[in-house]
């Protein structure tokens, strides 16, 4: 489903601070904030050409006017009274500091401050001159001594804001308080129609006027400051007027994407946020620039993984991700190999994640520093490894086995879906041994976890990694966890693992003796890593043959065994339902009862050749031109037909043998 436009994102924003604004309920604080975000709304439609300059300034007059009145009016019902907020928070904290120096401060007696009346009177003065020019790189202390009038620049950094703001610190004044924003051309010009398209009218008279109730907010970011009042102004400070990291001139090239108007739509970490992150120290030593929790987590992630990667964060989430695509599938979602395309393979053979949505300008996110000693070709063949082929399975397609269904179900499926539930002695056991007769349903099994889980699904056969990868089997064991690992929640599935994992003999050959001892080792680290959430299963009919290293790793041990009547029943059923079939109720019946015995491949393999029948007892002629309905229903005779050329794959010497593995090792019931 395509994401709402930005417009319309904004176009709902507008009508419910509309409502809002309106409202002669709505709180005093609620209409401050809408008002604001008028004004960011306003700053962003023209940096990105939605009005016009002439227009941005008249709407930045109108809501910054309305703003500036309730955040700086005293009314309790009506304003914030910002100022005197502020003021009465840095007294009040300044006594609370020490139990040995009081201060001379008190609620009352801060008023006196000669700073103080003056930054009320500044307050005063603007609220009256809304239309005067300002410079909002000059935050506050010049403002609060006086207002500029409009011709004047503040001029930023050419040294006029320093005296200034300098008469306005009085003893109440926090140290450390930035006097004005960096030096840079940040100085205000008024949205002429010459320059409007570079020109973002935030930098203008009527912004500028707008950014004086930030009072509080430079207060706020000083680190000296106690705990600063909760409210308009502290959310506010955490505002940054200008884009973070945005130091140069407001062009509408800082604003693509990016800025205050984030506020209304997606966040995606924008070129601003690149920007703040190269500068580093100002977020530090200087004005804080804010974040929204998914830059901050982008960041942290590029910081850890690439410190130096510059690489835009994808639709796959995040730059987490490295190889493969969304990690969670949801439970019918489209399996997702864990690893690119062939053709995201870099020239040196390296694989490299493209994402869908990712145009050709957009820098690829590296690999996974984890993956980086691993050999690219590894990686490609774990890739070709992958279950992705085959409809989905799901649990109704697996006959009987219901005490193995649910099993699997608690230990892979739910922890998989509610990991946060799933926790200490509920967390689940990290590897699983289905063992059995051939034919019973394992690997089918090992197709419905990967359909159901959500999780990442590897699938490889232990004597592919013995027989096709000869000499190379150990590191595509460890390809294979560092990829799993990787791609968590993963869930690694090894059909026949007894041949992976078979008793150490003494004429065993070296390199499966080297498989053997990396996958135990992988599968150690894979089973007790609390934070690994990746599940190995193992599959076998040769249960006695598994190493006793191996079997004790893979601590959940589930007998799948022959199916019994109702699940043979249902096999046919199923099988049956599909076909041409005129069996009774009775005579199904009878089809089950001859059927003990027999494993569900053997069942498969009974319906297969029972459907033949009709087709047999056509005349060779007739099958060159009969067509599709003329062919005949399956009968009864026709299974009776089948079972005599059908046997069951299982001898009862073999079924005893399974059956005592079970109650020695097994976990069932
Ligand atoms: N419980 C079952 N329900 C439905 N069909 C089944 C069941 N068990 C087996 N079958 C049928 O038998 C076929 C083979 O099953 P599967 O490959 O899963 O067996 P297996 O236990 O992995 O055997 P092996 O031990 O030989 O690998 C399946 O494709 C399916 O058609
Ligand atoms: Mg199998």
């Amino acid at each position: 489903m395509q994401a709402p436009s930005s417009r319309a994102v904004h176009l709902s924003e507008w009508r419910k601070n509309y409502f809002v604004v309106t409202s002669g309920t709505c709180p005093a604080a609620q209409k401050a904030e809408a008002y604001r975000a008028q004004v960011l709304r306003v700053q962003y439609a023209c940096a990105s050409s939605e009005i016009s300059p002439v227009c941005a300034s008249r709407l930045f007059r109108k809501y910054a006017e309305k703003y500036s009145a309730i955040v700086d009016s005293d009314n309790a019902e009506t304003g914030l009274n910002n100022y005197a907020e502020s003021v009465l928070t840095l007294a009040r904290c300044q006594q609370a500091d020490s139990g040995q120096w009081q201060s001379g401060l008190s609620v009352s007696s801060v008023f006196q401050m000669p700073s103080v009346q003056a930054m009320m009177r500044a307050g005063e003065e603007l609220r009256g001159s809304l239309l005067g020019a300002a410079d909002p790189s000059a935050v506050i202390p010049g403002r609060a001594v006086a207002p500029k009038p409009p011709a004047v620049s503040a001029g930023a950094g050419s040294g006029e804001s320093a005296p200034l703001a300098k008469p306005a610190h009085g003893p109440g004044w926090a140290p450390g308080v930035p006097e004005s924003r960096p030096s840079g051309p940040l100085s205000a010009q008024p949205p002429v129609a010459s320059n409007a398209p570079k020109t973002c009218p935030t930098a203008s008279a009527p912004f500028g006027n707008w950014a004086t109730p930030l009072f509080g907010n430079v207060r706020k970011e000083t680190g000296s400051t106690p705990k600063a009042s909760p409210g308009l102004g502290l959310f506010l400070a955490q505002q940054p007027l200008a884009p973070p990291g945005s130091d140069g001139p407001w062009d509408r090239s800082t604003f693509d994407g990016a800025g205050p108007a984030d506020a209304l739509s997606a966040p995606a970490p924008s070129r601003a946020l690149r920007k703040t992150e190269g500068s580093g120290p100002r977020e530090e030593g200087g004005l804080p620039t804010f974040k929204t929790a998914k830059e901050q987590l982008w960041v942290e992630q590029q910081k850890k993984h690439h410190p130096a990667a510059r690489a835009a964060a994808s639709s796959s989430g995040g730059g987490k991700k490295c190889l493969g695509a969304s990690r969670s599938r949801g439970i019918f979602g489209k399996f997702v190999p864990p690893v690119p395309k062939p053709e995201g393979g870099d020239a040196n053979g390296g694989v490299q994640y493209k994402p869908d949505s990712a145009g050709p300008a957009e820098p690829a996110p590296p690999v996974d520093e984890r993956l980086k000693s691993l050999e690219p070709k590894m990686i490609e063949l774990i890739m070709s490894e992958i279950m992705d082929q085959g409809p989905p399975v799901t649990w109704d397609d697996i006959a009987g086995v219901e005490f193995a269904k649910a099993t699997i179900k608690e230990i892979v499926v739910w922890p998989m879906l509610r990991p946060d539930i799933f926790t200490g002695l509920r967390g689940p056991p990290k590897g699983i041994l289905l063992f059995g007769p051939p034919g019973t349903g394992k690997t089918l099994i090992g197709k419905c976890i990967a359909s159901q889980s959500g999780a990442t699904f590897f699938s490889i056969s232990a004597s592919s990694l013995t027989s096709k990868w000869v000499g190379e089997g150990e590191k595509m064991v460890r390809a294979l966890f560092a990829v799993a690992r990787c791609q968590q929640p993963a869930v690694i599935f090894i059909d026949e693992i007894d041949s992976l994992l078979s008793q150490r003999a003494d004429g065993e050959h070296e390199s499966s003796r080297r498989i053997k001892t990396e996958f135990l080792v992988q599968l150690d680290g894979a089973t007790t890593s609390s934070e690994d959430r990746i599940l190995v299963v193992g599959a076998t009919n040769r249960p006695q043959e598994i190493d006793e290293a191996a079997r004790r790793r893979l601590v959940k041990r589930l007998y799948i065994p022959l199916p019994e009547a109702s699940a043979r029943r249902q096999i046919v059923t199923r099988l049956m339902s599909r076909e041409q079939c005129c069996l009774r109720e009775e005579e199904l019946e009878l089809v089950v009862q001859r059927s003990e015995g027999f494993s569900g491949a053997d069942m498969t393999q009974l319906c297969r050749e029972a459907s033949l029948g009709p087709i047999r007892s056509l005349q060779a002629a007739d099958i060159a031109t009969i067509t599709a309905d003329q062919v005949p229903p399956i009968a009864y005779g026709d299974f009776e037909k089948a079972f005599r050329t059908v046997r069951p794959s299982v001898s009862p010497t073999d079924l005893e043998l399974y059956e005592n593995w079970n109650r020695t090792f097994g976990c069932g019931k």
